[in-house]
């Protein structure tokens, strides 16, 4: 978990329970690594060797690598590096908010060469602004200005991976809490390089959910799945990430996809009755003394 509070493991509260209700459903014993972002940053290297040393231990040791949501630009260039790192050594990733904002940035500089790339949360005047303002926010009022709450994602294509863990879903209501997008004009550049913005809202503007098709788990999503998590009912998305840092990916989306009978539960908000999530199993499995799982 590579984050910027990791000292006060409070912050992370509802991102550490959404990890355990889907290490429950998994039979893993789960082990969070705390990583603190700024100690990935070259200039820890020669500021706080030992921290730096640490850091990246942890992160080359993890069996999957956790992003997730914040704000302000303390510790951004250590997350942008723990995406890096994961998608290069096709090491499971899920980036919440935040952490799917910083992946796009990581793709663009690195894969499509577009060295300038940045939020303007970062850099007001950045040249090649990647993610953006939404403009429906004021610029110059923090207050009442957040896109918040439960918010509507519809799938563009029905093979990717994160429509398979929703159960083939059509769309998916899942909580938002952001001020920042996406950049809409750079979206075709970014799906002809090869990333896929798989989840988008009911303008077909706004990106959602991001997906690496060529990597084994690579997942982005501008909401925040943590939030709609519970014991028994963990967030599809976090099963995924479990299950790929621990070698259950396949047999996961099988079970979630249909390809394999089971009983079924709703997972969407009281205003999509029709979409049925196939747990199979996956909610009445305890906690047992299987390998463990490092995130
Ligand atoms: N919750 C978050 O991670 C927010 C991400 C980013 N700071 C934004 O406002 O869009």
């Amino acid at each position: 978990m590579v984050g910027k509070y990791t000292g006060i493991s409070d912050s992370y509260l509802s991102i550490l329970k959404a990890l355990l209700h889907a290490s429950v459903a998994l039979d893993r014993k789960l082990v969070v690594d705390w990583v603190p972002s700024c100690d990935l940053e070259d200039s820890a290297a020669k500021e706080t060797p030992d921290a730096y040393e640490k850091a990246w231990g942890l992160l080359k040791g993890a069996n999957g690598v956790l992003v997730p949501g914040g704000f302000g630009d303390r510790g951004v260039q250590g997350k942008i590096l723990a995406a890096k790192h994961a998608r290069e050594n096709n090491v499971p990733y899920l980036g919440i908010c935040l952490g799917m904002q910083i992946a796009v940035i990581e793709y663009a500089r690195s894969v499509m060469k577009l060295r300038d790339a940045n939020s303007t949360e970062f850099d007001p005047a950045a040249k090649t602004p990647c993610v953006i303002f939404m403009p429906e926010g004021s610029k110059t009022h923090m207050g009442a200005t957040m896109r918040l709450g439960s918010r509507r994602t519809f799938f563009q294509v029905n093979n990717c991976k994160s429509a398979k863990l929703y159960a083939n879903a059509n769309y998916v209501d899942e909580r938002h809490r952001h001020r920042y997008e996406v950049n809409p004009d750079m979206v075709s550049e970014f799906e002809k390089a090869g990333l896929s913005f798989v989840g988008r809202d009911e303008s077909g503007r706004r990106m959602e959910i991001i997906e690496l098709p060529t990597h084994k788990f690579f997942v982005g999503t501008q909401f925040h799945p943590e939030f709609n998590s519970r014991p028994g009912k963990p967030s599809p998305l976090f099963l995924g990430l479990i299950a790929a840092s621990s070698g259950q990916l396949e047999h996961l989306l099988q079970r979630t996809s249909g390809a394999v009978s089971s009983p079924t539960r709703c997972i969407a908000g009281p205003g999509a009755p029709k979409t049925k999530l196939r747990m199979n199993g996956l909610v009445s499995t305890y906690f047992a003394n299987g390998s463990s799982i490092h995130i």
